[in-house]
């Protein structure tokens, strides 16, 4: 049995299924795998019996990805398994700024008990009147899973749209529409935007990219957008684009003691990703990662380790190393086995940045005094016996 500790909700209705062999435990202690979401989990005291992470969500700043590694733990996210969702609310987001659906519902509720409501909102109506999205500019930072859906859904929307992606996937480069123009620098990107929405990770250089400078080459009553992560935006220079009305709208899902004081905005409770479906594909896609790697040993879609897959554990033993990618690894390991007279089936040695994960299939299960040595290797940060 194989167990499971859960932290946040992760479906609206609690539903989340393993299947056969797999227990749920409150003690994270007791614990194999955690199957989780927002929770922030810097600081967290992690037991040594977690294996593996998977984050139901694209965002992993809310995880030690770096320290969990060397722990030889392997942290998973969920890319693109929310993406839609969040292209969504974001498309809302810019309607909301442009046509004064809020204000206007608000009126309607205020005048209530009028009986000639009718007559007088025909009256009021040109408060409340907006601007198109068509032919207006737009530009998208970040082209990955949520920016290039956003990117294509304004083309369809008739908007002139702009990305900028230092380091776009082949594959979302592909799922561009060619209508997207890329632009190479930060500043040609912001220069003359009526909205600008921000689709990249918080890391240490899109914290704070969105400040002063960049605000100041929007067009004037631009509308900014942020359902990224709310480290990306400069709020001191964001609250006073909106006082002075450089900025007419300020469309955010984080409500931080700051972004709440602000005037005209839009703010969600981290609601981009909150919707039945994006929250189903996102278990889904958790759950099979941690289930493939728990009992398989396979990796894919994590965030601190390489992929790697060897299908299903068939051999009599499979063996997975988790270990610093350093030279002569391969080497150590091998003259363990040799020394062990273990035939390796196969094996198959991945790497991804500092970490590296070196995966093998022998005919016999090897001896304890041979996973014992296994683990002794010098940077070797865990040795799983999978079967
Ligand atoms: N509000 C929500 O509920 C919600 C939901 C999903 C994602 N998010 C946030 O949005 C982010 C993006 O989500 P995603 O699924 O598109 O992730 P993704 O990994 O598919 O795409 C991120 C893109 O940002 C690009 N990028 C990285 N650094 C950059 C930089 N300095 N300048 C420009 N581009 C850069 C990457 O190349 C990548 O293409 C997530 O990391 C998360 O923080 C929020
Ligand atoms: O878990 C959530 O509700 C939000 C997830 C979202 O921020 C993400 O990064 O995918």
């Amino acid at each position: 049995m194989r167990n499971i500790k859960i932290i946040d909700d992760i479906t609206k209705d609690g539903q989340v299924t393993f299947g056969d062999g797999y227990a749920f435990v409150d003690d994270t202690a007791e614990a194999d795998a955690i199957l989780m979401r927002s929770t922030d989990l810097h600081g967290y005291d992690l037991p040594a019996s977690i294996r593996a992470i998977a984050r139901c969500g694209a965002g992993v700043n809310n995880i030690p990805i770096d320290d969990y590694a060397k722990r030889g733990v392997v942290v998973f996210n969920s890319p693109g398994a929310n993406a839609n969702a969040v292209k969504e609310i974001v498309l809302c987001m810019m309607v909301l700024s442009s046509r004064g659906v809020v204000q206007s519902m608000d009126w309607v509720r205020q005048n209530a008990d009028d009986p000639d409501i009718l007559t007088h909102a025909e009256h009021v109506k040109k408060a409340f009147v907006g601007r198109e999205l068509k032919g207006k500019r737009v530009g998208v930072i970040g082209l990955g899973n949520v920016g290039s859906k956003v990117a294509n859904a304004c083309v369809y929307l008739g908007m002139d749209v702009y990305g900028y992606d230092p380091f776009i996937s082949v594959e979302h480069a592909w799922e561009l529409s060619r209508d997207v123009q890329r632009v190479g620098t930060l500043e040609d990107l912001c220069r003359g935007c009526d909205y600008l929405t921000l689709h990249v990770p918080s890391k240490a250089d899109t914290v704070g990219m969105i400040g002063t400078d960049q605000l100041a080459l929007l067009a004037p009553g631009a509308v900014l957008i942020n359902f990224a992560r709310e480290t990306i935006v400069d709020e001191d220079a964001v609250d006073a684009a909106l006082h002075e009305g450089r900025l007419s709208w300020f469309a955010t899902d984080f409500a931080t003691p700051k972004t709440v004081l602000m005037p005209n905005t839009f703010i969600t409770t981290h609601s981009g990703a909150g919707t039945e479906e994006a929250e189903a594909n996102c278990a889904d896609m958790a759950i099979s990662e941690l289930k493939d790697y728990l009992e398989n040993g396979n990796i894919a879609h994590s965030v601190n380790y390489p992929s790697c897959s060897m299908g299903k554990a068939r051999a009599a033993s499979r063996i997975a190393c988790l270990h610093a990618n350093v030279p002569n690894m391969i080497g150590q390991i091998t003259a363990i086995l040799a020394k062990d007279n273990a035939n390796v089936q196969r094996m198959v040695n991945e790497s991804a940045g500092e970490n590296a994960y070196t995966m093998f299939d022998t005919d016999e299960h090897l001896e304890s005094s041979t996973i014992d040595a296994l683990k002794r290797i010098s940077s070797m940060y865990r040795v799983r016996v999978i079967k």
